[in-house]
């Protein structure tokens, strides 16, 4: 089997891309932030308390007839930037692009924070992160891409995010035409079930490449990228006027500052992020200060490339024994 689905940029400057997915009997579409970052599949949902509901599609599994109650479970989870959910869980059909997995744990949320209810467009999460993570109790559950590995054609799925336009997730093959020249894979460390890897280094615009480690996640849920502090201010001091700001929480500059481009590498492949993907987007609309699309990761723990390193880049997630990840230039 294979399956292909779109990944649509929610807004104008790329905080989350959004997937069509079917559920049950007969078929409920929803949107769902497709997260390499987390391994829960939860949806919006009618346990949703209204007063949470903002405009998203939900799921209601009583409209289902395939739709079972996973008894006397129930998940909760806290995301990096503070957002949160919990709720019960069923198990229902679930298809992507094609793809169908007949009893996927479905996770319905009877609790959703502001920040949940106040994105319109996003409908729930797919967790494609590795299933050690999930947080359904007492019996942990397994991700789709997990479900469905099996009977895929390959055990992978690749990600080939776009800057403003519709990009693809793909399961089960490696579609030559989103790349060119090679796939560069490293391995990938499933401790703490993210999709984790070293990066071989970085450069700040035409400046020399530095070879360090970089070690973070691959992360699709998350907008910007998080780096070690040493890199972030190399990379900010060549940008004029730009500041560390404690008010907007991060590095800020006037949007008319010409930005370099920032390259990182994955083993001896090099991969340039433009000055477009950078410059993030004004702190407020109208505003001329811009809030940039590289940040420090030193309050997080951990460095994470997200949606603006990954729109560089044809991203291959193998899962197989044991798991790599793949760059290729596009
Ligand atoms: C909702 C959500 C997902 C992620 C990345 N895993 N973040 C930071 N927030």
């Amino acid at each position: 089997d294979t399956g292909s689905a779109a990944a649509v940029p929610i807004d104008d400057v790329d905080i989350a891309y959004v997937t069509p997915v079917t559920i049950g009997t007969p078929p409920q579409t929803l949107q769902l932030d497709f997260d390499t970052g987390s391994s829960d599949l939860w949806v919006f949902s009618s346990h949703t308390p209204a007063s949470q509901v903002r405009g998203q599609e939900i799921y209601s599994p009583n409209k289902s007839s395939t739709a079972k109650l996973l008894e006397g479970h129930t998940w909760s989870i806290t995301y990096g930037d503070g957002s949160a959910s919990r709720g019960n869980v069923y198990v229902d059909n679930f298809t992507v692009g094609g793809l169908s997995v007949a009893q996927q744990a479905v996770q319905t949320a009877q609790q959703v924070s502001s920040s949940f209810t106040s994105e319109t467009n996003i409908d729930g999460l797919l967790g494609l992160g590795f299933s050690t993570l999930n947080t359904v109790s007492p019996k942990s559950q397994l991700t789709f891409f997990d479900n469905a590995k099996a009977s895929l054609d390959s055990p992978v799925f690749t990600v080939d995010l776009k800057a403003q336009a519709a990009g693809t997730y793909d399961f089960g093959f490696i579609d030559k035409a989103k790349y060119t020249g090679e796939i560069t894979y490293v391995p990938v460390n499933t401790n703490p079930g993210y999709w984790t890897f070293t990066s071989s280094g970085y450069a700040v615009g035409s400046g020399s490449f530095s070879s360090q480690s970089i070690t973070g996640i691959a992360d699709t849920g998350t907008s910007l990228v998080y780096l070690p502090t040493a890199i972030v201010t190399a990379y900010y001091r060549q940008v004029s006027g730009a500041t560390n700001s404690r008010n907007y929480g991060g590095y800020v500059f006037p949007c008319s500052s010409a930005l370099p481009t920032f390259t990182f590498g994955v083993g001896d492949a090099r991969f340039t992020i433009p000055s477009s993907y950078i410059s993030y987007s004004p702190i407020a609309p109208g505003s001329s200060t811009c809030f940039g699309g590289l940040q420090s990761s030193s309050g997080l723990g951990i460095n994470i490339w997200g949606d603006v390193a990954l729109k560089a880049a044809f991203v291959v997630f193998n899962g197989a024994n044991p798991p790599t990840i793949g760059w290729a230039k596009k």
